[in-house]
């Protein structure tokens, strides 16, 4: 087993490393620890690892992190584990994996591989860009993009919320235009979503699927402040879906357009519009809580 830790992700991660390492060893499972030095640090490490022969190369750090690793492994047989270290851990969330580093250290020796389809966001210079949970354009690319990341490292996911205050007094909120395989949509903000969450346990996709190949599309109609500000408020209620000026739909190819609008893939920036997003071509294999337990746990 490789655990590749990103030492930037997340608050007290170190610590939180060590205790998921201390239930490894009492286990007797044998593990090497890499540290990443800088962005895509995490893809290379988990390519040479999967090319090596590795089994289960582990992603411990944030969604960022869980996301790199998943594109290192793409086209290897090697399974996908999660020690959520991150500062919102969305994906862990999704699938079940415990956040609590002991039973996510756990789940790597107890848990069974299962098939997750990521997404792809490929960019007009044809850099493409794996993600995990979700993509944004517009309001939440422009907090991501503007976002303070020594107060993230003090003060974690308040961060953000310092960050979306401050956008809403100068974001533009240009508009989008959204080019799906049946037709087109206007927009001030974009979604991609593979989960139902957003921004760690807060509800956005109903209907989305994780382990299906596809996305729901969270389009918001409201421009400006006051519409954002309103959006922000309805996502810690879990009213965020049911909000007037948002729609939601199923897709599984689409096209974002936009005057150099961000983007974000997994909470990170990740380039500008425009953007194709489609389902990844090889599926993800990810050590996530046997569907059996489950059952009996309810
Ligand atoms: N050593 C490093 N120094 C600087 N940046 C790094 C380093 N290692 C990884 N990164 C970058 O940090 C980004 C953010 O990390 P990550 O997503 O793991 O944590 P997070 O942002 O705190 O968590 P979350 O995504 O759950 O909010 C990663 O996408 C990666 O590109």
């Amino acid at each position: 087993m490789i655990i590749i830790f990103n030492p930037t992700a997340g608050q007290r991660r170190r610590q939180r490393l060590e205790r998921a390492l201390a239930v490894l060893r009492h286990v007797g499972q044998e593990f090497v620890v890499m540290e990443t030095t800088h962005t895509g640090h995490a893809k290379a490490l988990a390519r040479a690892g999967a090319a090596e022969g590795c089994g289960l190369v582990v992603a411990a750090g944030g969604d960022g992190t869980i996301a790199e690793v998943a594109a290192g492994l793409a086209g290897h047989g090697a399974v996908l584990g999660v020690l959520p270290l991150g500062t919102a851990n969305v994906f862990a969330w999704e699938l079940g994996i415990p956040v609590r580093p002991d039973a996510a250290a756990r789940l790597l020796t107890e848990g069974e591989p299962r098939l997750v389809h990521p997404g792809e966001a490929l960019f007009t210079d044809r850099t493409t860009r794996l993600f995990v949970q979700m993509l944004g354009a517009g309001f939440d690319a422009a907090v991501v993009a503007n976002l303070d990341l020594g107060l993230k490292h003090r003060i974690g996911r308040g961060a953000y919320v310092w960050q979306a205050m401050r956008e809403l007094g100068r974001y533009q909120f240009p508009p989008l235009r959204v080019v799906f395989e049946d037709g087109e949509a206007r927009a001030s903000s974009v979604i991609v979503s593979k989960g139902r969450l957003y921004a760690g346990r807060h509800l956005l996709a109903p209907a989305a699927e994780i382990a299906r190949p596809g996305f729901q599309v969270a389009l918001f109609h409201g421009s400006g402040p006051m519409a954002a500000a309103a959006y922000g408020a309805a996502l810690p209620l879990n009213l965020l879906p049911r909000m007037p000026g948002l729609t939601l739909r199923h897709a599984t190819r689409l096209r974002i357009e936009g005057e150099a609008v961000a983007v974000q893939a997994d909470g990170d920036p990740a380039g500008r519009l425009p953007v194709e997003v489609r389902v990844a071509e090889a599926p993800l294999r990810v050590m996530l809580p046997r569907l059996a337990g489950m059952a009996q746990a309810a």
